[in-house]
């Protein structure tokens, strides 16, 4: 579905942020990419959206397919047309919009019947059921928590086959992480939603994943099954700062 080539990125031309991170997504997968701060998990999936050029970066390097399609030559909006939808780091909601104003605006780009938009409302309720007590909210006014829900429910109701995810984790409160992951387990499980997300919280990405692929210092440095990944003691070590040296004498 998604095949990450021997990419290579730099920012303002000067800024080496990829040097050849290479990583498949295959349909129906839920995949983590892991690593510490800077490590280049967030400039991987900015590279994937296309994203790269709004903040004076670019792929200098390997190569991006999606479906088929080259994402280099492909705007961030036809992506999302064909089914790759991105949720930025920072629970992004339109602060002065309502819960609900926020979800209908993710199924702008589609040439939904009203019908078909109140349908997928009541899935997106049906997901995070929170939601609904907060629909009239302004989404500014929300929690953490709740905004991070919007984000991903706005996200779900373009319908998505391959939704990418920014650290949903950060400065939430451990259930409500569970619960984030728990639904989005179960959107991949039951309705087959391919998953990419980046998480510094290796433990939950490692409960809920089905693969990962370790990043540190825009190099891939490990991937496999999460089940084989979770038997890897020196995994902890390695975001505690010990040498990724040690981490492959290890494998
Ligand atoms: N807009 C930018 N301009 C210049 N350098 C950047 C920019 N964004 C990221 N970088 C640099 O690129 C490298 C990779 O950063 P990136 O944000 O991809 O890492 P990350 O793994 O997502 O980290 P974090 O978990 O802290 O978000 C870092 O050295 C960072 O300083």
């Amino acid at each position: 579905m998604l095949q990450i080539d021997a990419v290579e990125a730099v920012y303002q031309n000067a800024i080496a942020a990829l040097h050849g991170v290479s990583l498949n997504v295959r349909a129906g997968e839920f995949h983590a990419l892991l690593g510490a701060n800077g490590a280049g998990k967030s400039t991987t999936l900015k590279a994937v959206s296309n994203l790269l050029p709004a903040q004076r970066g670019k792929v200098t390097a390997g190569s991006i397919v999606f479906d088929g399609h080259n994402v280099g030559r492909t705007s961030p909006a036809a992506l999302v047309r064909l089914g790759l939808v991105t949720v930025l780091e920072g629970r992004h909601c339109f602060r002065s919009l309502t819960v609900e104003e926020n979800l209908l605006t993710g199924g702008l780009g589609r040439s939904s019947s009203r019908t078909e938009l109140a349908k997928d409302l009541e899935r997106v309720y049906a997901i995070f059921p929170h939601l609904r007590d907060k629909r009239r909210a302004l989404a500014g006014l929300t929690s953490g928590g709740e905004q991070q829900m919007t984000a991903i429910g706005r996200a779900l109701m373009s319908r998505p086959r391959l939704l990418v995810l920014d650290e949903p984790s950060m400065g939430l409160a451990p259930l409500i992480v569970q619960d984030i992951f728990r639904q989005l387990k179960r959107l991949n499980r039951e309705e087959g939603l391919s998953i990419l997300v980046a998480e510094q919280n290796s433990t939950v990405a490692l409960q809920y994943a089905d693969r990962a692929t370790v990043l540190d210092t825009g190099v891939a440095v490990l991937a496999g099954t999460t089940a084989e990944l979770r038997q890897r003691s020196d995994i902890q070590s390695f975001y505690f700062g010990e040498s990724v040296a040690t981490l492959q004498a290890a494998a």
